[in-house]
């Protein structure tokens, strides 16, 4: 089934009565943040905070309303709130602080995005590499975690920022339960999972949970994850973008004084055009593109291990050659790929002698070779 385009999920939209006047929540300008990637879409409705709760039938309509089109195989709709005042909110010690993501009715007013301090750097942090991809679904999520697992067993020490704030997932793929704490009220102590540190925005809402998605709401969630999260010291922090070429990887790329970019992308024609965007993207704004990953690259058959290329092959080498990146490897469509993944055990650290662990640790080798990190100082698990 055809992906589902973003008329058609507005038309649905249409369906839904939500303004105080009767008009349907598209007309009345309720909705922001539309994301429509394959047949994942995600959207917010901008509510009066005083109406938030009253309100939770509306967005379960909407999101009712948009799962029922044809295409459609997920939807995340949220409630967000209208604020104007810039002033933070006062933050409780020991609870993380409140990153401003939480329609409640009667909330404080929400932070504007806080200007990125240190010119971009963040203290302690040798090297920041995003992960990114043209569209959703390819494996991005996958990919970050398994090179960032792999580079912490090399003995680097890893961070691993999960700036996908529309479906946050490595908290799922890392196996870390819990919420992070703040001991001072300012600085978030981040997780840990298989001596990788993380962040993710699905430790403060769930996994499912709907979360505010207004554009500066966003980039003030994502930019505090960053400043605000007691990294230091690392050797490598991992960013797994949002998919995509949206405002969030535009800004964070542009705040953010990033090493390099490593584009991931399945072997279809329509995702290498995608990725094409993504490496575009980089390139505008002089981010070095330090390495395309082709996932699913073939299928290995877990019975009798023949190999098939159902997507094609090579497309994502040809690319990175054209535009004289280096290609760091592909990964076959491997049925424990995705199990480890789904069960919080990525394959390089519960299935290192598989031949896709070995994968994942040559691709994670060649980045570090590739920007200069040839020593590792730490023992693993850090
Ligand atoms: N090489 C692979 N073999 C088998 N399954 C894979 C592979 N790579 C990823 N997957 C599975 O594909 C699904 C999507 O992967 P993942 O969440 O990493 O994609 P993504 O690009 O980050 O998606 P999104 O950006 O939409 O969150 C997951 O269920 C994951 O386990």
């Amino acid at each position: 089934m055809s992906a589902p385009s973003r008329e058609t999920v507005l038309d649905a939209l249409r369906a839904v009565v939500g303004g105080d006047d009767g008009r349907d929540i598209v007309t009345a300008g309720m909705i922001t943040g539309l994301s429509v990637a394959d047949g994942a879409v995600r959207f917010a409705i901008e509510v009066d905070p005083a109406r938030g709760a009253a309100l939770e039938p509306l967005r379960q309509a909407a999101e009712a309303a948009v799962k029922a089109v044809p295409g459609v195989t997920d939807v995340i709709a949220a409630l967000t709130a209208h604020s104007d005042a810039p002033s933070a909110p006062a933050t409780a010690k020991g609870a993380p602080p409140d990153l401003g993501t939480r329609a409640k009715p009667g909330d404080k007013p929400l932070r504007p995005p806080p200007p990125a301090p240190n010119g971009g750097k963040v203290d302690g942090v040798e090297r920041i590499i995003a992960v990114g991809s043209g569209k959703g679904g390819v494996g991005k999520s996958t990919v970050s975690a398994n090179l960032a697992v792999a580079l912490a067993m090399e003995g680097w020490r890893v961070g691993l920022l999960d700036a996908d704030v529309y479906g946050p997932s490595q908290p799922r793929m890392l196996g870390i339960e819990g919420r992070p704490a703040s001991p001072d009220g300012k600085t978030i102590v981040p997780l840990r999972g298989y001596g990788v540190k993380c962040m993710s925005m699905g430790f403060l809402t769930g996994e499912s949970e709907s979360v505010i998605w207004r554009g500066p709401m966003l980039m003030s969630a994502v930019t505090q994850m960053l400043y605000q999260v007691a990294w230091a010291p690392l050797d490598f922090l991992i960013i797994d973008l949002p998919p995509g070429t949206g405002d969030v990887q535009l800004t964070l790329s542009q705040k953010t004084k990033l090493t390099g970019a490593v584009v991931v992308s399945t072997p279809q024609d329509v995702a290498l055009l995608d990725a094409r965007k993504a490496i575009d993207m980089f390139a505008k704004i002089d981010i070095p593109i330090l390495g395309v990953i082709e996932n699913m690259a073939t299928f290995c058959c877990p019975n009798c291990g023949h190999e098939t290329q159902i997507f094609g092959h090579g497309g994502a080498e040809a690319e990175a050659v054209k535009i004289g990146a280096p290609f760091l490897g592909r990964v076959p469509l491997a049925l424990e790929v995705r199990t480890t993944s789904d069960e919080g055990t990525p394959i390089v650290a519960s299935k290192p002698d598989s031949a896709e662990a070995e994968r994942f640790r040559d691709m994670a080798r060649a980045l570090a070779e590739g920007v200069g990190a040839h020593a590792p100082n730490a023992a693993y698990p850090v």
